[in-house]
């Protein structure tokens, strides 16, 4: 059964995980707050990211598919970076996207977010009747049934052999342009008039310092990346890495995204995992490959079914003007259409785009190469640091500019995938056998906000100490639990199901016997019974085995 993104949103604000930020006020569009059980939840997916490529990372060891062991470090840089920064790496002049806005419902859309469907004039390609609709990559609703009569009804009044087609809305509005009085693309939601489409740079502005003025404008960081770029000098100079080597950091990022849709899967203020990779040009390919194969896996290995997830390798007039190679993993998220996915991570080859940009000014490029982008008095448009930012490795005596492969994931898209992914509903029997529907979060045991749940049975003296008892020691072990006294077992046991905790642990008559408790799994529903001495290593076995 597909799952409903209404019944996920739902059980996230029940439970605590996100909320709408400003919720009492009506909401900021665009923005999120995590409430206690999505801070945990978040907090292990950003662990486990930068477990696994720093704190773990093995430098001595050559992981399957690389072409040798590489040191990887990390860093952790401002939000607020000088101008300078934007100009050079051309997010000042490129990091835009054109909208239109309805003059009538005011509503603001993304020109590549509208598709139109075009009536044309089978001899001389004139439109006849266009229809509009929302086509992005999140949601694809196609034409209503209206619209489809009204372009039917429009060929038949027309008379003459017509083609129907299908293409973007700038598309249209470029063949409109050329015509006199076409028919107007119309607003998707009302049919109201569109503006032309204008250029909206999606970097939020700031002023540093009390004096406002252009001198003092500063753009939120839209991506953790150049923080890694600015750096690298630093770190190769204050540290002993040496190529190939990879600087990492999360952080938040900030887009005025035109249309932020999709609870958190666009944002914009959310959270980046970036990680930019140094390497010999003349390995990066197989670098670029083995990250490539390296971030899918990540999100296997965490519990994403690999029939919900691709990696998609860019065409070829998809890739940004700098890259040579970029794949996506992407993720079959509920409120897409059957077969369609949204991106999670993008991997991209990048060249030698960043740190030349960074020592020269902003490229541009011509032909096959990158050239210094050049204003009318034939200088640099906008100047580079002049810092020298080469490498020089001294066992071959080179000097040269590294390339970089870099894996940017966010930390918002990872953790709404795997809260879609770990929805499930079953039906199990409850204390009387009758069969119950439940609700569960099947979240990878590594990533659940809350491993292990304490319940004495019943109020009774000794129950609750011997509770209480462990549950202490569970936290004192460093393993995140709750306990619970009140209520029937099985609306507790429910409870924890519905957010996710893999292990209930019940006190009952038969440890005061005894010594034992049962442990419950939470999807097999498995129940062993264990010495109360012997839970905490018990719990923490379990856990280990899903270490990644
Ligand atoms: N507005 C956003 N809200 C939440 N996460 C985002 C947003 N924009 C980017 N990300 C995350 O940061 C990662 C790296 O950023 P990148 O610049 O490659 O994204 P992008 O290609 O611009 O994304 P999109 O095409 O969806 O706008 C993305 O894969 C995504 O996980």
């Amino acid at each position: 059964m597909p799952k409903s993104m209404e019944q996920i949103v739902a059980l996230c604000k029940r439970r605590g995980f996100i909320f709408q930020n400003s919720d009492i006020y009506g909401g900021q569009q665009g923005f999120w707050d995590y409430g206690p059980l999505g801070t945990e939840l978040k907090r292990n997916v950003r662990n486990a990211w930068y477990n696994t490529m720093i704190t773990q990372h093995d430098e001595l060891f050559v992981p399957e598919g690389a072409p040798s062991a590489f040191q990887m470090v990390g860093i952790e840089t401002s939000i607020i970076m000088n101008p300078k920064v934007w100009k050079a790496s051309g997010h000042y002049d490129l990091f835009h996207d054109f909208m239109v806005d309805c003059k009538s419902c005011k509503s603001r859309f993304r020109v590549d977010h509208i598709t139109t469907r075009v009536v044309l004039d089978a001899a001389t390609n004139a439109p006849v009747a266009c229809e509009t609709y929302m086509k992005d990559v999140e949601n694809d609703t196609g034409l209503s049934k209206a619209q489809q009569k009204r372009l039917d009804k429009a060929t038949k009044e027309y008379g003459k052999p017509t083609i129907e087609e299908t293409m973007p809305l700038d598309s249209y509005m470029k063949l409109a342009g050329d015509q006199q009085s076409p028919p107007v693309a119309q607003c998707p939601d009302c049919r109201g008039e569109l503006t032309d489409p204008r250029e909206f740079n999606l970097m939020f502005k700031t002023i540093v310092g009390a004096l406002a003025g252009e001198e003092s404008t500063a753009f939120l960081r839209p991506e953790t990346a150049q923080g890694m770029f600015v750096n690298f000098k630093n770190v190769v100079d204050s540290s002993r890495v040496k190529l190939p080597f990879g600087i990492a950091q999360i952080g938040k990022s900030f887009r005025n995204e035109i249309t932020p849709r999709n609870f958190i899967f666009r944002s914009r203020e959310f959270e980046q995992m970036e990680m930019e990779f140094f390497c010999r040009p003349e390995e990066s390919f197989q670098w670029y490959k083995y990250w490539r194969d390296r971030r899918f896996k990540w999100y296997s290995d965490l519990g994403i079914n690999p029939d919900n997830l691709i990696l998609r390798d860019h065409t070829e007039d998809e890739l940004s003007h700098y890259s040579v190679g970029t794949a996506d993993v992407e993720y079959s998220y509920p409120f897409m259409e059957e077969g369609e996915y949204g991106e999670l991570e993008g991997i991209a080859h990048r060249g030698d785009f960043d740190l030349r940009s960074h020592m020269e000014g902003k490229l541009v490029r011509e032909g096959n190469e990158l050239v210094v982008e050049k204003d009318e008095h034939g200088q640099p448009r906008h100047r580079g640091s002049g810092k020298d930012l080469t490498y020089f490795d001294d066992q071959t005596r080179e000097r040269f500019v590294p390339h970089v492969i870099e894996p940017a994931a966010g930390a918002d898209r990872a953790t709404l995938a795997f809260i879609c992914e770990a929805y499930t509903e079953d039906e199990q029997p409850d204390d009387k056998g009758s069969m119950q529907k439940r609700t569960v979060m099947k979240f990878h045991p590594l990533l659940a906000p809350i491993k292990a749940a304490v319940f004495p049975l019943i109020k009774k003296d000794g129950m609750l100490e011997k509770g209480a008892d462990l549950y202490r020691q569970l936290k004192r072990a460093g393993i995140a639990s709750t306990y619970a006294h009140q209520g029937a077992i099985g609306r507790r046991y429910r409870q924890q199901d519905e957010i996710g905790t893999p292990y209930c642990i019940t006190v009952d008559g038969d440890t005061l016997e005894d010594g034992t408790v049962t442990i419950r799994d939470r999807d097999s529903l498995q129940q062993e019974r264990v010495h109360v001495d012997k839970v905490v290593e018990t719990i923490r076995c379990k856990l280990d085995e899903y270490a990644i």
